[in-house]
């Protein structure tokens, strides 16, 4: 079966967010495919959080639409969006700083999927905590534990909700070199294991391209190009507008 005679789990169509004079996303087409690990790099502003916010419900498009499994949910709220299955996390993380591990990940738990039975819960609480290696840590504060530890909390809240789509907004920021490795190792099992997507918002380019089966391009609120890895490294207009500023750092 050819990419564009699948059902997409999330296809947006001419989708775009305007604030005031400023056009953030503008006509913006994208599918995201069961199962696989899609990217969405561009330059600082180019829209990538704003594509974000549109698909997760946080922002309301000024334009296009939106849909889940075919279902158009256009404008639907994010706890609607979250119970079908799109799941976030946050760029500054999701946790509350405050709270052990293990009620972070209760909420998370919660909040996309409402009043389950308190075994679920729990049973939901300790699989993401073993999913993510959290096990030894349930019990602790959060905001006691390292930055890295952290990010795992937040991916681990999302992971609870069991996802369709697993949407991650700079999931390796600040982590160091062998952490960033292990992260994507462990997101590489939670598709196997969970089966969902994962769309992937990331500055970390070697990272994007070791981990996507397809990356999108924004620039300036727009979709540049779409490819494999190796396509969108090749792809003259990407290095001309974002790759080659960023590969001479990488
Ligand atoms: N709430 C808002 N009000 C006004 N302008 C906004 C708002 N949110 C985003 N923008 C503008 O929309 C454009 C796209 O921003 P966005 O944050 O989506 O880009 P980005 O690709 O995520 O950037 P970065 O990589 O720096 O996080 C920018 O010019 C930004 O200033």
């Amino acid at each position: 079966m050819k990419s564009d005679e699948r059902v997409a789990l999330v296809r947006t169509e001419g989708i775009g967010r305007r604030y005031g004079g400023l056009q953030a996303v503008a006509d913006f087409s994208f599918d995201i495919f069961p199962e696989e690990i899609l990217g969405l790099i561009g330059p600082n502003g180019a829209g990538k959080s704003t594509t974000f916010n549109l698909i997760s419900g946080f922002v309301k498009p000024t334009s296009g639409r939106l849909f889940f499994e075919g279902k158009d949910v256009t404008g639907s709220s994010p706890t609607r969006i979250s119970r079908m299955g799109l799941v976030r996390t946050f760029q500054h993380g999701s946790l509350m700083k405050s709270l052990t591990v293990r009620d972070n990940i209760v909420v998370g738990v919660l909040g996309a999927v409402g009043l389950l039975h308190t075994r679920s819960v729990q049973n939901k609480v300790v699989d993401a905590a073993r999913m993510l290696g959290l096990e030894q840590y349930l019990d602790e504060v959060s905001g006691n534990l390292s930055h890295g530890i952290q990010r795992l909390i937040s991916i681990a809240i999302a992971y609870a909700a069991s996802p369709k789509v697993l949407c991650l907004d700079e999931p390796l920021t600040g982590l160091n070199q062998t952490e960033a490795t292990e992260t994507l190792n462990l997101l590489r099992h939670i598709r196997d294991n969970q089966k969902c997507a994962i769309l992937l918002v990331e500055h970390n380019m070697k990272a994007v391209m070791q981990l996507c089966e397809r990356i999108v391009v924004l620039h300036h609120g727009q979709m540049l190009a779409m490819g494999t890895p190796s396509q969108i490294r090749s792809n003259p207009a990407v290095i001309t507008a974002y790759l080659g500023e960023k590969h001479a750092r990488s």
